[in-house]
């Protein structure tokens, strides 16, 4: 076993050839291992094992910065780097990170999980070792969809211009989660060499090389003289960028090769690199859209598992049926089909389906365009990506109230992505923006009824809901909904609990066999149902309010402003996430250590002085 002998990065610089190919080998198997126990990004790592040994065999981490954009792809970097150890425990509670992140290793230079920043913070670097007068090497590692990210392309446009001595290496798998999208994607599948031409110019090296090395370079001179003319409309040359390849992303000599020659030339130099996305795992390179993020599988015998009927799907079901009676309707997503629940309707509603690529800025905007002209976009967005639309949102969709629904899919804490994907924000950065509205629906039939709705009131709605399963609506099923009214679950006696969202299973929870406390469905934060909250507090209701979410305004910030402006001081208590960050982990342990599940809503209703069975808290 290669591996063995190998700890940290200056490991691979004894190693022969064949031992790195075996070395990658191994890292692939070890690879498959781990997601098979844990999940993770299985195909995306697969497809990055060659660049990443060729990587730290030609340049010296932690002295040279390596960034990974997302830093999904990065297993084998993580296991080269003094992590093998604990590459089992990635993304698990209490073990390593399934992105790259700086406070776990001095090799990880960026801490990431949302696209598109790997050139910014690279050109970041380069200027910094300039001005400090320092001298290592900075290589952005970038996949063909997070380079459809604005601030990729824009960081190109500054790069071009500054000129640091920078390497980018484009991996080219032709995939985002989904199939990439974009002009640029486009160019480099029709235009720029593929495999065909990949295999031209290997057989021409062997044959010209065989002949005469001499006669080889002189070609291999001409080629590229003539790619610089025949190329020139080669966008990289237009951001005045150097740009090498494509070579064969697998082709470890090929890369360790070409990384040597390209290493310390001057100024900005991209390499493309042609990648097979689940490389070297057969059912990941079929599907390497299922096995992008997969969760445990048998590694002998791995098949698709269901992950149950989520949320998402009953977004997707809503939506397709909603098509049908409202020929406005249009859906966008920012590169996120499958996580959003929009395959099928992606199939039954082509026409009306726009996939922008990791943009979630631009797919903002996009449907503040198609609303002004008429359309009803729905634009199907994570909660924790929806941060990159933050001022679209408020200049391009809210000040002219323009009606666009906003399907805020993996609000709250979502377990293994950890703290760069928790969306636990929005309430926070959306309820303070004048003419957004902000609701919650219990479960699939509210849903529905909410989107219904939205699509009839017009105005920016956001409607949130978790990375979490839910029962499937029935078919055909649109009930109404009075907009703003919470919805009384359970009557009580002395106290009343307030839940948004996915914390209502937690104020059911609470509430059982305790003829006292009472239970509402908060549904709407944005407008919040002052009515029912006024006659709560006069009556002398103690309650407590709770939300998976920052508990800094958050619903609880919302529901203590309106009974201040109510000049009402019930006996309240606001149960939401503290002021940290949550890493990646188990959800019911971090929900139990942010006090807002079941027993940390007794513990606050015996903090009123109500008698409850308090539960045992688990430690
Ligand atoms: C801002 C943002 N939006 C969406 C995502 C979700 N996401 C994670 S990886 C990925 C696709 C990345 O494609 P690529 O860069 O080509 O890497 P590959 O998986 O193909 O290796 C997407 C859309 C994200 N991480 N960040
Ligand atoms: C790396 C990335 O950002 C996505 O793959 C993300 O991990 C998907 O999250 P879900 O698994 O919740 O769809
Ligand atoms: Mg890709």
């Amino acid at each position: 076993m290669i591996l063995q002998k190998v700890n940290q990065p200056q490991d691979l610089k004894t190693l022969t050839q064949e031992e790195l190919l075996q070395l990658a080998q191994e890292l692939r198997s070890e690879i498959i291992r781990v997601c098979a126990q844990n999940g993770g990004h299985l195909a995306s790592s697969l497809g990055a094992v060659e660049l990443i040994v060729a990587l730290h065999r030609v340049f010296d981490s932690p002295r040279d910065r390596l960034l990974f954009d997302v830093g999904h792809q990065a297993y084998a970097h993580k296991i080269l780097t003094g992590r093998k150890e604990v590459f089992h425990t990635i993304r698990q509670e209490g073990g390593i990170s399934g992105f790259t992140k700086v406070s776990e290793s001095e090799h990880d230079a960026i801490t990431v999980g949302h696209a598109s920043t790997s050139l910014a913070n690279a050109l970041g670097m380069a200027i910094a070792r300039d001005t400090l007068g320092e001298n290592y090497h900075v290589v952005g590692i970038i996949g063909d969809g997070a380079l459809t990210g604005g601030m990729a392309l824009a960081a190109l446009n500054v790069i071009g211009e500054r000129k640091p001595r920078l390497l980018m290496i484009l991996n080219d798998n032709e995939m985002s989660i989904s199939e990439n999208v974009g002009a640029l994607n486009r160019y480099f599948k029709e235009y720029q060499t593929k495999k065909w031409v990949q295999d031209t110019q290997k057989w021409g090296k062997q044959v010209l090389e065989g002949i005469s090395p001499r006669l080889f370079s002189l070609v291999d001179r001409a080629k590229e003289a003539a790619k610089l003319m025949l190329h020139q409309e080669n966008p990289f040359y237009a951001w005045g960028i150097r740009y090498v390849g494509p070579v064969d992303g697998h082709d470890l000599p090929g890369l360790i090769h070409i990384l040597e020659q390209i290493k310390e030339l001057d100024g900005p130099t991209l390499l493309h690199i042609v990648t097979q996305k689940g490389k070297g795992y057969g059912v990941a390179e079929e599907d390497p859209i299922y096995w992008h993020g997969p969760p445990g599988f048998n590694p002998q015998k791995p098949e698709k598992v269901s992950k149950g009927y989520s949320w998402s799907a009953a977004f997707g079901d809503a939506v397709t049926e909603l098509a049908h009676k409202e020929p406005r309707l249009f859906v966008i997503t920012p590169a996120m089909r499958e996580g959003s629940g929009l395959v099928k309707y992606s199939q039954t509603h082509p026409e009306r389906y726009l996939d922008t690529g990791i943009c979630e800025d631009v797919a903002a905007t996009v449907a503040a365009g198609m609303a002004l002209r008429g359309l009803k976009p729905v634009l199907a967005i994570y909660s924790t990506f929806m941060q990159r639309a933050y001022d679209q949102i408020i200049h391009d969709i809210a000040i002219e109230n323009l009606s666009v629904v906003f399907a805020v899919d993996r609000a709250g804490i979502v377990g293994g992505d950890g703290a760069t994907h928790n969306g636990v924000f929005d309430i926070a950065y959306l309820r303070t923006v004048p003419n957004v509205q902000i609701a919650a629906p219990k479960d699939a039939l509210e849903l529905r009824a909410m989107l219904k709705k939205a699509l009839e009131l017009g105005g920016p709605i956001a409607i949130r809901y978790a990375r979490d399963n839910v029962e499937k609506a029935p078919e055909g099923v649109w009930p109404e909904i009075e907009w703003g009214r919470w919805e009384v679950l359970k009557e009580g006696s002395k106290a009343y609990i307030l839940a948004f969202g996915k914390t209502l299973k937690y104020a059911l929870e609470a509430a059982q066999d305790h003829p006292e406390i009472g239970v509402i469905n908060a549904r709407f934060l944005k407008p919040l149902d002052k009515g029912m909250l006024e006659a709560l507090a006069l009556e002398g209701y103690k309650l407590v309010t709770t939300e998976d979410h920052q508990k800094m305004g958050g619903f609880g910030s919302a529901v203590l402003e309106a009974l201040n402006e109510l000049g009402l001081k019930p006996d309240i208590r606001v149960l939401g996430l503290p002021d940290v960050f949550f890493d990646h982990g188990s959800i019911p342990r971090m929900h139990r250590e942010a006090g807002i599940d079941a027993a940390a809503i007794r513990a606050a209703l015996a903090g009123m002085g109500l008698e409850v069975k308090t539960a045992t808290r688990r430690v």
